[in-house]
């Protein structure tokens, strides 16, 4: 392995003067980048690209190349590129930034020490950590940012190393390179000066001119620019360093290959023209984010606090920025809710993106050490591209807005955003959900209110994408009009009890003091529930908490242990509040159309209510008198829509969710998803890579379709992890099918938005679509005989319908389309003709309400139910009918109109 000396590397490729009288000036940084000519290796055929030699190894035994490991021709262009752009003698190319790192920090020897920074990359943190346990080296973490902190760790003779970021990442504090290089030269001479330059890349900052003696950089970041290769680069002026970095990069065998040379090289031609419209584009969103009132972290704007020093090392300000919320779900909402922002670890690339870095680039960090570092979790890093600068403000502009983030300003003239108050930063999320959402002080615990509590969900039908879904694939589900009922009841004797009317009408109480607390690690207000279950909860509940009883009632069972693990865990501030839980469903129960999702989200709903940790809005003030009929204000009815705020829509969906967990083991939250937004919703779960979330898609509503239900048992939490196992067994087969699923989906929703496609084509094509996802859920394994017979009878030439299995499969649910011009009788012959087979259709409507909450401001007393004694018996509670007699007694066609005529119903 060659170094790449690059001899008057600083002034190539200026030619020398013409004549002493028309001298020429050094080329500058652009063109030194656009061009990448190596006058010591001419190209034998004067090819202007470099070629990519793809070769592992080269002929002969006396020439320049031998092994690509040791030495090849593209990677030479390459470091000798690099070498010129960055001004330094010598440069090496490599397979990562990390794998840079990693061969500087193999200079260090067992019992050296070295100083870093405490806001370091997440990856360079776990290296330095890793050679912490295993290499023997002692690393100081200091704040670099005051150049002070780092004099008190400097030895002569011991601190071999000292590891720099300006600015640092994600934070964007500026160290005093110059400063500090020179302070540690003056006491450790011998100790090297290392600087990570990924952040300005060589454009805009070339740490080599003031101290360093080895720079790095991520060239995956901006000297590629194109997020299509990963790379890194190092470089430096001292021979010894150079040679004993070629040896380690010889020996490890970690260059980079001779194709990413050729796309790097290619890369790096277009590094200034990138970097100026990035870094402009930088500069004006910093500046809307700080208009808007947010804190923003930008070198560039004018009170940044490390800019003086900033603009003495650098010459540009980066296109990496960040700023904070002060609440971290609205943080991940806007980071939802972004379209042009991808959602993406890594920088510079020509494309911008958003991140949050403590869940993302720095969660390798533990969360202490993060809070130590004064790392905010609530951080959305930004990393600007070469998109029009206006489309990438737009774009954010309506993310803030729509994550709620900022608000129209009311008072202004024209329309003016302005940033919505928010509480404190250590404000917990449900505080802030009560603040934003209901204009509670927030501050007080509200006094215990005796009421019942009414609420309803809906159960949903996936159109397309279930089973894949739980794979990362969009799903496009909608609500059905077939609800799931619950009802708190309170009671005054410290006990809790549940009634499932629709299992057996199981019914089951439990002495509150009695349950397994020791057991429970409270989910304190503010805090979310960790991806997995808490395990020892799950099991002091099965063994200790559930009758031996139910183990006859699975279906009970289920129930209950969701309903408990949610009451136990959200129980907080000593609260253990006493009542009944009753629920009740039109839906037919474990049929796939999300009787357990609509049951979660009741059992959340109250759950969270009881607990005090949402509430509801309550009535709106008077903004002046009244009189006679005249109100005082104005109230416009929307039937109850929009009246729950979305902030408590989020919190009760997160709960939902885990309650489904319980239920079905690896659910996507479609189902409950839809069960809380009700409407019809394009799914996509996170954690595979690519944007997830939910979009609302309109033009369900008008169309019919007819459930039948095949009465076959099945459990989804099985058929679910059945199509987990196939895809371990046969990757291949099933990443194909999910693929296809993923194409219908797109498909489905590009029909549904398509305002000029004809009706006639958008059947046809959703028909079509219906019968080529249920064959790719044929595949998967989770159809049933049953199934089939429903599709074949569909399809008969007298009616000719597209069935799919809905839901997990593996009997449950059909859903049918039906065209707009089916004639009524037809229609009915196959719904008898199907109650002749056994099985049930239902006839509904799609894409209706969500979740929905009774108001509780009607209820003229708080009331009491007989069975329990309470301490204030009055007139008041004895003179009214409880809610709960009734809601047991009513048949499931009268229940839902009964629950209508009960009050206000309030809708997410
Ligand atoms: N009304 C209800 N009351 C009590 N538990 C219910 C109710 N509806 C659903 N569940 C719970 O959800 C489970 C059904 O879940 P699942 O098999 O996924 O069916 P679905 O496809 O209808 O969601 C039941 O076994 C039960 O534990
Ligand atoms: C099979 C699945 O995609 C849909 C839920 O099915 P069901 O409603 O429980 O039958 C699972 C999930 O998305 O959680």
């Amino acid at each position: 392995m060659a170094a790449q000396k690059a001899s008057g590397a600083h002034d190539l490729p200026t030619p020398d003067p013409e004549s002493p009288y028309r001298s020429r000036k050094p080329y500058r940084f652009s063109t030194l980048c656009a061009t990448v000519d190596n006058p010591f290796a001419k190209d034998q055929y004067g090819s202007s690209s470099v070629p990519i030699y793809q070769t592992a190894t080269f002929k002969g035994v006396a020439g320049e190349y031998d092994y690509t490991r040791s030495g090849n021709p593209t990677r030479t262009h390459l470091e000798h590129h690099i070498a010129k752009i960055s001004s330094a003698g010598h440069a090496f190319a490599v397979s990562s930034g990390m794998a840079a790192l990693d061969v500087i920090t193999r200079l260090l020897k067992p019992g050296d020490e070295v100083i870093a920074g405490d806001d370091l990359y997440g990856g360079t943190n776990r290296l330095l950590t890793y050679l912490k346990t295993n290499g023997g080296v002692t690393v100081h973490h200091v704040d670099t940012t005051v150049a002070e902190n780092v004099l008190p760790h400097v030895k002569a003779g011991k601190t071999a190393m000292v590891l720099l970021e300006s600015p640092t990442n994600p934070l964007l504090k500026i160290v005093d390179l110059q400063k500090i290089a020179a302070d540690v030269k003056e006491r450790a001479p011998d100790a090297i000066i290392v600087v990570d330059n990924t952040m300005m890349s060589p454009y805009c900052q070339r740490p080599l001119d003031y101290g360093a003696d080895i720079v790095y950089d991520s060239a995956t970041k901006y000297l590629s620019g194109h997020h299509d290769l990963m790379a890194g680069v190092i470089v430096c002026n001292r021979d010894d360093l150079a040679k004993h970095m070629a040896f380690i990069i010889n020996s490890v065998g970690n260059a980079l290959t001779p194709f990413d040379c050729f796309l790097l090289l290619r890369g790096s031609k277009t590094l200034a023209i990138r970097m100026d419209r990035q870094q402009s584009t930088a500069m004006r969103v910093a500046t809307m984010l700080e208009r808007l009132g947010f804190k923003v972290n930008y070198p560039g704007l004018p009170n940044h606090p490390g800019r003086e020093v900033h603009e003495r090392i650098a010459s540009g300000y980066g296109a990496v920025l960040s700023f904070t919320t002060g609440d971290k779900a609205l943080s991940e909402r806007i980071v939802g809710a972004t379209r042009l922002w991808g959602i993406s670890v890594s920088f510079g690339a020509v494309n911008s993106l958003i991140s949050m870095p403590c869940v993302m680039s720095h969660a390798s960090i533990d969360a202490a050490t993060r809070a130590a570092r004064g790392l905010p979790e609530d951080l959305i890093r930004l990393c600007v591209g070469i998109e029009d600068p206006e489309d990438l403000l737009d774009d954010l502009e309506r993310a803030l807005l729509e994550a709620g983030a900022i608000t129209v300003s009311a008072n202004a003239d024209e329309h003016q955003y302005v940033r919505t108050t928010l509480p404190k930063t250590e404000v917990s999320i449900s505080r802030a959900v009560e603040k934003l959402a209901f204009n509670d002080s927030g501050l007080t615990r509200r006094p215990r209110e005796y009421r019942e509590w009414m609420v309803s969900a809906p159960g949903k039908v996936i159109l397309f994408g279930e089973h894949a879904v739980v794979h990362g694939v969009t799903a496009v589900a909608a609500s059905v009009d077939l609800r799931c009922y619950g009802l708190t009841t309170p009671r005054h004797d410290g006990k809790l009890s549940v009634q499932f009317c629709d299992i057996e009408n199981f019914y089951h109480e439990w002495d509150i003091n009695n349950l397994p607390w020791d057991a429970v690690t409270t989910i304190q207000v503010g805090q979310e529930h960790p991806e997995q279950l808490d395990q020892t909860l799950m099991e002091a509940i099965s063994t200790r908490a559930l009758p031996a009883s139910i183990d006859a009632a699975p279906k009970a069972r289920g129930a209950a242990t969701a309903f408990l693990y949610l009451y136990m865990i959200l129980a907080h501030g000593g609260e253990r509040p006493s009542f009944n839980f009753s629920a009740r469903s039109t839906l037919p129960i474990g049929a796939g159309l999300g009787s357990s999702a609509s049951f979660s989200v009741c059992a959340a709903t109250t759950l969270l209510l009881l607990h005090q940790r949402i509430s509801i809005p309550a009535l709106p003030a008077p903004t002046r008198e009244g009189h006679g009929s005249d109100p005082g204000h104005i109230h416009v009815s929307h039937q109850g829509r929009r009246a729950i705020p979305p902030p408590v829509a989020e919190e009760v969906n997160r709960w939902a969710f885990v309650a489904e967990k319980i239920l079905h083991g690896n659910p996507s939250g479609v189902d409950n998803s839809v069960s809380v937004y009700g409407g019809a919703l394009a799914y996509t779960r996170a954690g595979f890579g690519k944007k997830s979330g939910m979009e609302p898609i309109h033009g369900f509503k008008s169309l019919r379709f007819l459930l039948t239900d095949s009465k076959v048992p099945r459990d989804t939490k099985k058929l679910v992890a059945g199509v987990s196992e196939k895809k371990a067994r046969e990757p291949e087969v099933v990443n194909a099918i999910l693929d296809g699923i993923q194409s219908i989906s797109d498909e489905a929703r590009r029909a549904l938005a398509d305002p000029e496609l004809s009706r006639e084509a958008l059947l046809s094509a959703l028909s079509a679509l219906i019968d080529e996802n249920h064959a790719h859920l044929v595949s998967l394994g989770v159809s049933h005989a049953s199934l089939e017979a429903i599709r074949a009878k569909t399809a008969q030439s007298i009616y000719k319908l597209s069935t799919k299995l809905t839901g997990a499969g593996g009997g449950g649910c059909a859903v049918t389309l039906v065209p707009d011009d089916m004639r009524e009788e037809l229609l009915q012959q196959l719904i008898s003709d199907l109650l002749s087979d056994n099985f049930q259709p239902y006839l509904t409507s799609v894409g209706g309400s969500g979740l929905g909450i009774l108001s509780p401001y009607g209820q003229d007393a708080p009331f009491t139910p007989p069975e329990t004694p309470n301490d204030a018996n009055d007139e008041a509670y004895l003179s009214r009918e409880p809610l709960r007699a009734t809601f047991q007694e009513k048949s499931v066609l009268e229940l839902p109109e009964w629950a209508e005529s009960r009050g206000r119903w309030l809708y997410v």
